[in-house]
Formats: structure tokens, sequence, C-alpha cells
């Protein structure tokens, strides 16, 4: 992925371009002389592309994630759009529509805020965004109790966003109450700081497919301020043990080969019984956490009087995975 080149851009010249012109006989003179005059028309300096490392230390960050290729596509493709954008309007072509508002849809625990953070350091290594943070809200932090006290509260967090990303999730909840809802008037306010404040945050909408669907259907006039949307689908049980000996690896642990088979037949029990909040990756964060939590009981118990070996206190065995009758 890394090692774009645009043929001649490097040194500064371009390949001349190819000019197709259906030509009618009276114009033939006159238009082959416009079209000679456009082939030598001296073309703007290119400036040095910049640098791909700007995507290297995205891809560091996203291809450790499990699954998720769509997603890893859809940021690839977006850092290509940045990219190109800035090699087109330093060479004085038209921008484009430059409005990277977005939506993401997915159950929880499927990687959005994740994502989210990712994005966020792209936009702002491109030099779209100045800062590149990510304030994540949601509903009861926009949302105030009086009038007025709405918009005030969601103008805060807006400027709070300035030179990054604001995150909404559950977005949906906002329109919950209706018309005479102060998610409305939220809603209001967060499209009117669109207008006003073009280009110096980026807005994620983030929540449940359904729900999200809805929304948007409900506000006709805010599909078309968001021109990226992103699904964020369930992972497979062989993902989410992926997942879980990953977040394990990365914590200096490691799951015995008897511990990822409980922990594999759980799963499927919990994502049968919880089809519809089954909470995913973060699930598994919690199980695992969970079982570093038991782990460290259990050899305290064992080595009440010495230090457990080295491999000992890596290994997460079948007895530290525990939960209750509602899961984790
Ligand atoms: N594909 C993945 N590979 C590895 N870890 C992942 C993956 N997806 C999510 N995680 C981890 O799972 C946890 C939950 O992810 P995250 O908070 O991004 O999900 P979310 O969709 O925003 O959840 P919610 O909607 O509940 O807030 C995080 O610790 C994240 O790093």
């Amino acid at each position: 992925m890394n090692g774009h080149s645009i043929s001649g851009a490097k040194n500064g010249t371009r390949p001349s371009r190819q000019i197709n012109v259906v030509l009618r006989s009276q114009d033939s003179a006159q238009a082959s002389a416009q079209a000679h005059a456009i082939e030598n028309e001296p073309l703007p300096a290119v400036k040095p592309l910049p640098s791909t490392d700007q995507f290297a230390d995205i891809q560091k960050e996203l291809d450790p994630m499990i699954g998720m290729d769509n997603v890893k596509a859809l940021v690839y493709e977006i850092y290509a759009l940045l990219y190109i954008s800035r090699m087109r309007s330093e060479a004085g072509l038209h921008g484009g529509s430059q409005v990277y508002h977005m939506i993401f849809r997915g159950n929880p625990g499927t990687g959005k805020t994740t994502i989210a953070r990712i994005i966020a350091k792209l936009f702002q290594k491109m030099g779209v965004l100045s800062k590149g943070h990510l304030i994540e809200v949601e509903r009861a932090d926009l949302v105030g109790e009086y009038i007025g006290h709405t918009a005030q509260k969601t103008r805060d967090l807006v400027r709070k966003a300035l030179g990054g990303v604001l995150f909404i999730d559950e977005a949906y909840s906002l329109a919950r109450g209706g018309e005479k809802d102060f998610g409305k008037e939220a809603i209001d306010t967060l499209v009117k700081a669109m207008e006003d404040n073009r280009n110096q945050f980026i807005l994620i909408l983030a929540g449940y497919p359904l729900e999200i669907e809805q929304f948007l259907q409900t506000n006709p006039g805010l599909p078309s301020r968001f021109p990226i949307q992103i699904d964020f689908p369930d992972y497979s049980i062989d993902q989410l043990i992926q997942i879980s000996e990953l977040m394990a690896k990365d914590r200096d642990y490691y799951l015995m080969p008897q511990a990822i088979f409980k922990l594999r037949q759980h799963l499927m029990q919990e994502k049968m019984n919880d089809l519809f909040s089954f909470s995913n990756a973060r699930y598994v964060r919690n199980v695992i956490e969970k079982s570093i939590r038991h782990q460290a009981v259990r050899l305290l118990t064992q080595y009440a009087s010495g230090v457990p070996p080295k491999q000992e206190l890596m290994t997460i065995k079948p007895e530290d995975l525990k939960w209750d009758a509602k899961g984790v």
C-alpha cells in the first residue's frame, strides 16, 4: 500500500495531457490551435509529494486489528482521497467537495470508537485537522434541561472538538423524543455548526445499524451531509478468539489451548443468548481482564511464599475464565 508515486510528478513535470476532441471541419484549425495551446500551457509547479510514512503510522495501528477488511479498505480509500486531493490542489485543480462527516453503523464493541480515533489521527497527519483529537459524547452530554441549554451545551462540545472529531455514540437517541424533545435542538445546532465550522471538525454519528437507518430516514436533510458511511459487522467466533489472544498478548499473557476451548464454547453460547446486544470485542476484553484478575488471585494463593515462574505469570488457565449466569 505504501510507496505511491504519480508518474512524472516527483520532478515537477507531468505527463502531457491526452486531449480527445471531436472536431467539426470548419472549426478544426482553430480547435487544433487551442489544443496545441493547452498542451503547451505551462503547468503549475507540483510540490514534492508528502511522505507516505504518514500512512505507515496509521497502518501500524490498523494491521493488528482482526478482520475489518471493509473498514481497513475504506480508511485507505480516505487516505488516498486526501493524498490525491492535496496533489490536485497543489496542481491548481478543483479540490472536491471536502465534506468528511461520517456515519458508523455497527453493534456494540465492533471497533467504531477505535477506528474513529485512527481516522482522527489520519486527518491530522494529512493536514486536514489541526489537532486530530476525539471527543466522544452521547445524548446526555448534548441535551440540556431547559430551553437554550441544549444549544449551549452542544455548541460548547463542538468548540472542544474543533480541529478534531466529534463522535456521537447512539446518535439516534437525539431523535428519541420527537419534535418537542431537546434532542431536536441538539440536531439543529449540530447541523448549523457543520455549516459554520466547515472543515474545522469532523462529525461522526455512530450506533446500531437499524436505529441509525431510522434516524436518517426521519431527518431527510441529514444523509447527504454524511457522504462517508462505514459498516462494522459483528465478529465471528473465530475472530473473537483471535481478538482475545491478541488482547492477552498485548498484556504479556497467553491463553492455554484448554482456556481457548472453554472460551470458544462460552462465546458461542453467549452470542446465541444475546443476539441483539452482544458486545463483541468489548465483551471479550472484559473476559480477558477478568481472567487476569482471577489468575492473580490463583497465583497469590498457589505461591504464597514464593515467586511464580515467568511462564506461570503469563499463563491464563481454563480455571481463570469464570463468568456468572449473566456472562461477564
Ligand atoms: N478488530 C479488532 N481487533 C482487535 N481489537 C478490537 C477490534 N475491534 C474492537 N477491538 C477492541 O475492542 C474494544 C471495544 O472496541 P470499541 O470501543 O472501538 O467498539 P465500539 O464499536 O465503539 O463499541 P461501543 O459502540 O459499545 O462503544 C476496544 O478495546 C478495541 O480495541
